[in-house]
């Protein structure tokens, strides 16, 4: 977006006023862009790497900390950038008489920030981030303005925007000349605001002997614009700040908040745009009631998550995605919001940062699937404005599409690592080696950590290649057509089927996942409370006479179809089970590795 309007007709007096007082800029020229008509700093000649371009002494700064003695009644109650307003407009209003007049005079009359869209404009920023944050941020101005509007003569509301837009879009953190601030005041400091902004710029700022010294650390060319480098900033933030917008901006990011609640282990996420459609939306990983476990261990267990989040310093929940970052602490949160109640015992008595870079198969495909929950957020747009409208337009294709791009590639991400999370536990399971129940990296520490990058994107399988799962189960025609008999509709009891399947494959010496059987034949589940056990057992008990799957079927003799089986058989579920969609349908797996 073009969008300050520069006032940049004539700067010889400010180049002048500059050059009297100190400032020193050699090779260096005001100009402007002739295909963007963006005004800033050129070069005269090539300039290499390290060389000083700009130096200007701290006597041309406004800060608060020139002594405003307007100021002291204000000082514990307005905010840093509040205060500099005062400055920059009380300096404003002595118009010639200022010592910054020349500065003042080339300051542009307004920035078009979403701070001065009209009622009409912000309409079309209906259900975006930036929304909520320009409501906010106007609300807090309004405030403030309400406090210091009879000083000077009066400030009108047109002259305090102008004042905090001249400051968000050209001033320097203070901190940047007094390192030991730790207040969020700032500087403006002229000529420095003289470059205009491009991503991940290398460029130095020094304040060394009362001056600040901008030095280039790429080579210029000749005739060159000099950017600035304003740090990493998303389009939003630049939209909200300084007006403008930077076409694939390489900072743009979607803030993902991960909610973990009593109500639900993993509750939700979301920033980017339409927050409020999507902030109390469940995961749907609570889900534990129906035997299946990928992580919804018992409320009792909630705690215990949380001492696992704190000690492994990972108890902050929001978390920034880019186009090409992922942020591991994310990842490494839900693995540990994802652990099953076995998965969460273990771990829980080995302290250490290490093992959230990789439990398990079981849980880093549960983690992967709560994760892609996460990042399946619809971004609000096209609310059927024109979209030739040019603000509609900009927040369209530079902040809503820039989100979805992000979601998108995110998604991606996580595809091609379930699918190499996939590869490795498939080769584990052909593998000569011994199994060792249940198959976390705690008890088994050879096991892999997959490498994110590095898998060939034409190799995919599919999770059904590696779970047992009730479509396994079904496609066994002699097991399909006894289990029908005594269970109407085997999707809606998909874990009792799960569980038939488990006790009937146990028996199959030519079964795909018989070293997974070998390894688990005799899996005890762990400790329970005796209330618990016995609950369990009971239910177990009443299934167990319901199907009257004995000697009489075509699948089990007397000897397999046994209670013991069946506890045996729901304690597999409970420790090695994920949930996994397939065609839009939750399904329950077993992981064998
Ligand atoms: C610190 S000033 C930079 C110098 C300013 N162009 C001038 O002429 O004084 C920041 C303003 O410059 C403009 N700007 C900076 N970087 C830009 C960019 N990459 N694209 C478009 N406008 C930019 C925006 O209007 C922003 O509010």
């Amino acid at each position: 977006m073009t969008t300050a309007t520069d006032a940049r007709e004539d700067r010889t007096s400010y180049e002048k006023w500059l050059r009297d007082n100190g400032a020193k800029f050699n090779n260096v020229a005001f100009g402007q862009d002739p295909k963007t008509a963006m005004s800033g700093l050129f070069s005269a000649c090539s300039i290499p790497s390290s060389t000083l371009l700009v130096s200007i002494p701290s006597s041309l700064f406004i800060s608060t900390s020139c002594s405003y003695s307007f100021l002291s009644p204000f000082l514990n109650t307005l905010s840093p950038r509040a205060l500099l307003s005062l400055c920059l407009l009380y300096e404003k209003k002595l118009g010639p008489d200022s010592f910054f007049f020349p500065y003042i005079e080339i300051l542009p009359k307004n920035v078009l920030t979403p701070l001065w869209f009209k009622e009409e404009e912000m309409e079309l920023l209906e259900g975006t981030n930036l929304e909520v944050g320009v409501k906010k941020r106007k609300e807090s101005l309004i405030k403030e303005w309400k406090a210091i509007r009879d000083l000077h003569g009066g400030i009108t509301w047109p002259d305090y925007l102008w004042a905090v837009s001249i400051i968000t879009s050209r001033a320097f953190p203070y901190s940047l000349v007094d390192p030991s601030d730790k207040t969020s005041a700032e500087v403006l400091i002229p000529l420095a605001d003289a470059l205009n902004h491009e991503p991940r710029k290398k460029i130095l700022w020094k304040y060394v002997n009362d001056t600040l010294e901008i030095i280039t650390e790429e080579d210029i060319g000749a005739c060159a614009q000099i950017f600035n480098n304003y740090g990493p900033k998303s389009n939003e933030e630049l939209l909200l700040g300084y007006g403008f917008t930077i076409r694939n901006n390489p900072d743009d990011w979607v803030a993902i908040k991960v909610s973990f609640s009593n109500s639900s282990t993993l509750s939700q996420t979301q920033i980017p745009s339409s927050s409020q459609t999507h902030s109390d939306d469940s995961l749907g990983l609570d889900n534990s009631s129906d035997g299946s476990s990928d992580g919804s261990s018992s409320p009792a267990h909630i705690p215990s998550k949380n001492y696992l989040l704190s000690i492994s310093g990972l108890t902050n929940t929001r978390h920034f995605l880019f186009s090409d970052y992922i942020p591991s602490a994310l990842l490494a949160q839900l693995r540990i919001l994802v652990m099953t109640d076995t998965e969460l015992e273990l771990y829980m008595n080995a302290a250490g940062k290490h093992w959230c870079e990789f439990v398990g198969y079981r849980n880093e495909l549960a983690m992967l699937e709560a994760f892609r929950e996460l990042a399946s957020i619809e971004v609000s747009g096209d609310g059927g404005y024109e979209l030739e409208h040019e603000i509609y337009a900009i927040v369209n294709s530079q902040i809503l599409s820039r989100q979805k791009y992000i979601l998108e590639n995110t998604l991606s991400h996580v595809s091609t690592r379930t699918n190499m999370v996939i590869s490795l536990a498939l080769s584990e399971l052909h593998s000569s080696r011994k199994l060792y129940p249940p198959f976390l990296k705690i008890n088994n520490a050879t096991l892999k950590t997959p490498v994110f990058s590095s898998l060939p994107s034409s190799s995919v399988n599919p999770i059904t290649a590696l779970v047992i799962s009730i479509d396994n189960a079904m496609n066994d025609k002699l097991f399909a057509d006894a289990v029908r008999k005594v269970i109407d509709n085997v999707y809606e009891e998909e874990d009792v089927v799960l569980m038939l399947y488990l006790i009937y494959e146990r028996q199959n010496t030519t079964s795909p996942w018989r070293k997974f059987f070998q390894a688990v034949d005799g899996y005890i589940m762990m400790a329970e409370s005796d209330k618990e056990e016995k609950e369990k057992r009971m239910q177990i008990e009443q299934l167990h006479r319901s199907l009257q799957l004995g000697a009489t079927s075509s699948i089990f003799s007397d000897e397999v179809y046994t209670i013991d089986s069946f506890i045996w058989a729901a304690n597999i579920i409970d420790t090695f089970s994920l949930t996994f969609y397939q065609d839009g349908a939750a399904r329950t797996g077993i992981v064998p590795t």
